[in-house]
């Protein structure tokens, strides 16, 4: 088996691509594992599909599926398009409807999301105002004037009770700083591609952005989120850390 192991601004993955649909849980726990497999947030398989360039299976580390995920599309458009399996512009199906991506110069990979669907509008809980909503997954928002407010303990707590992911994001200089907890690895990632969008919006709700804006995740990448019209695109780069075959 030969996989690919990606950083999307810090946001890792394993990714292959095979022929032969099937549940990939347990490969998904064994690979992603940090200390007796390669280490990664999330496992992604690309399959033939009839509708589009490809489709995708995505697991987070914990084994569990999730429909969408922000930064693995940049990384697995950057996959599939160095793979010979799509052209640069690229068409490919995920459990929450088909992502258009697009690899740019310098690793650079534009993916248009899918449209947002607002779960919850603001409400209070545990002295934050929260605002709940689907970037393809579930996103908890909370602007505060302090990323240390960032609290695990909180995050996890909101996590199993709402059964979304967790961001608490803050404006510096226009710009918006996002930490996130992840469902499915069940801590802080170093970036999260659905949750950067999910603030975005959040801030835009608030006026706060306009119609373009520049994230910075916890690994300090920097990444573009823009609105045009309805669409949504995400931009940022990929690396690709190493190839390898293992029995
Ligand atoms: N890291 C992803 C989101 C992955 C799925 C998420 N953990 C969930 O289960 O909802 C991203 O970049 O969007």
């Amino acid at each position: 088996m030969t996989y690919a192991k990606y950083s999307a601004s810090g946001n890792d993955f394993v990714i292959l691509h095979c022929f032969v649909e099937k549940d990939f849980t347990q490969e998904a726990i064994k690979l992603c594992n940090r200390t007796e497999g390669i280490g990664a947030d999330g496992f992604v398989v690309l399959l033939p599909s009839k509708e589009a360039d490809f489709k995708w299976k995505f697991y987070n580390s914990d084994g569990s599926a999730a429909a969408m995920c922000g930064n693995a599309t940049r990384a697995v458009a950057h996959y599939a398009f160095n793979n010979n399996l799509a052209s640069s512009k690229m068409k490919f199906l995920t459990d929450a409807g088909i992502i258009e991506s697009e690899v740019m110069n310098n690793n650079i990979v534009k993916t248009q999301m899918t449209e947002p669907k607002v779960i919850k509008e603001q409400f209070e809980q545990e002295g934050f105002i929260w605002y709940l909503i689907d970037t393809g997954v579930p996103h908890l928002v909370t602007f505060v004037d302090d990323l240390e407010k960032y609290d695990h303990e909180l995050c996890a707590k909101m996590r199993y009770e709402h059964n979304a992911n967790v961001n608490f994001a803050k404006m510096q200089n226009g710009k918006i700083k996002v930490r996130t907890y992840e469902r499915g690895v069940e801590g802080e990632t170093l970036a999260c591609g659905t949750g950067m969008v999910a603030c975005f919006l959040r801030a835009q709700d608030l006026n706060l952005v306009k119609d373009t804006a520049l994230i910075y995740p916890k690994s300090n990448e920097e990444l573009t989120v823009s609105k045009v019209g309805e669409k949504i695109y995400f931009q940022g780069a990929v690396k690709k850390v190493f190839t390898a075959t293992i029995e």
